[in-house]
């Protein structure tokens, strides 16, 4: 089922929590929702589902006005942060639970079960209760329950919140999969750009209840629309234009600030006519990678993020002498405000 949501705005009093926001979204793909909280995400996902009417726009689903539809005429599925799964019934009647209100016939919902316990693997856990299982096995029991009805959208809201950082890691990679069997089209929010990335086919990054970008994490990482999509998206080093790391490169940026990815900046160890030199003011192992803090002649700050191998071949030492130069740098015309 796609969806199309044209050009819809939400206010609670006099805050705008979602402004002229247009998205099309296609049938069978995952797209996060991505931007810093009170970006309007969840209040979107919300509109999509039926939970909150729009003041003004519309919903499509499938192609067809759904905007004034009933949350059941909508067909979604839902998985919230807090696992909301019942206590005193156990996983098999958990995931049944909608079934049963849809009067589906007693062989039928256990076969589904089955089915549904089978794809979230927790073969052998369906009689337990929900205090029996971890965290990340309680949001597979969820997610199997919101699959259960065969929506036609499925919604995540921070599905991964509550979860500790390895736990929601591994069930980024798990959730892909399982998009990859059941193809539904999924829209999930989150406020984490490395999760997005990994799990989504597009990203909608949200700001102050506007669409800043929509692109694939590829296209918005490589070509920031606005400045804060590319300080947002990955690491960033924001520098005067007029910082001495740009003045001996040929770059021009005519612009107040340019932004420089920390891995779009060389580290040389002997001057030439196009680098700037710094000093080397701290280095950081994050294992695979090194992160090493400069100070240039002028007193800028900059951030550079070298392989182990780089890293290897310099055999940089604190309080060193190097000299910098941008691979490539990018600066954004100014906007209104
Ligand atoms: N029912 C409501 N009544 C009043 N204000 C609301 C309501 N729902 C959301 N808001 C406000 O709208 C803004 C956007 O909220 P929303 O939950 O959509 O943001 P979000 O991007 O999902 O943030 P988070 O990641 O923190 O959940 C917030 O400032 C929030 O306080």
């Amino acid at each position: 089922m796609g969806i199309t949501v044209d050009n819809v705005s939400k206010q609670f009093g006099s805050f705008k929590a979602v402004e002229h926001v247009s998205v099309e979204i296609k049938s069978g793909s995952l797209v996060a929702l991505l931007g810093p909280s009170g970006s309007g995400k969840s209040t979107l996902l919300r509109l999509i589902a039926g939970l909150e009417k729009p003041d003004s726009g519309r919903i499509l689903l499938t192609g067809k006005d759904a905007t004034n539809a009933s949350v059941q005429d909508r067909q979604v599925g839902f998985v919230f942060q807090h696992y909301a799964l019942f206590k005193h019934l156990t996983i098999r009647q958990n995931i049944g639970f909608g079934l049963e209100i849809a009067k589906w016939k007693k062989p039928r919902i256990s076969d589904r079960v089955n089915e549904l316990i089978d794809l979230v693997q927790l073969q052998g856990m369906g009689d337990r209760y929900p205090s029996q299982l971890s965290g990340g096995q309680r949001q597979r029991v969820a997610l199997a329950r919101a699959l259960a009805i065969e929506p036609g959208v499925l919604l995540l809201d921070e599905p991964f919140g509550a979860l500790d950082a390895k736990v929601r890691k591994d069930l980024r990679s798990w959730l892909r999969h399982l998009h990859d069997k059941v193809n539904v089209t999924t829209v999930f929010v989150t406020h984490d750009q490395e999760e997005a990335m990994e799990v989504s086919d597009e990203l909608v990054v949200m700001n102050h209840g506007k669409v800043e970008q929509i692109g694939s994490p590829a296209e918005i990482y490589d070509h920031p629309a606005t400045p804060f999509v590319m300080s947002f998206i990955g690491p960033v080093n924001v520098l005067p234009s007029h910082s001495q790391i740009f003045q001996r490169n040929g770059f021009d940026p005519t612009h107040a600030e340019a932004f420089l990815r920390p891995h779009d900046i060389i580290i040389e160890t002997s001057p030439d006519a196009a680098s700037a030199p710094a000093t080397l003011d701290r280095l950081v192992h994050l294992g695979w990678e090194i992160q090493a803090e400069l100070t240039l002649e002028d007193g800028q700050t900059v951030s550079v993020f070298l392989t182990r191998e780089q890293f290897d071949q310099l055999q940089l030492q604190p309080s060193q002498q190097v000299y910098l130069k941008p691979k490539k740098a990018k600066s954004f015309a100014l906007q209104d405000a």
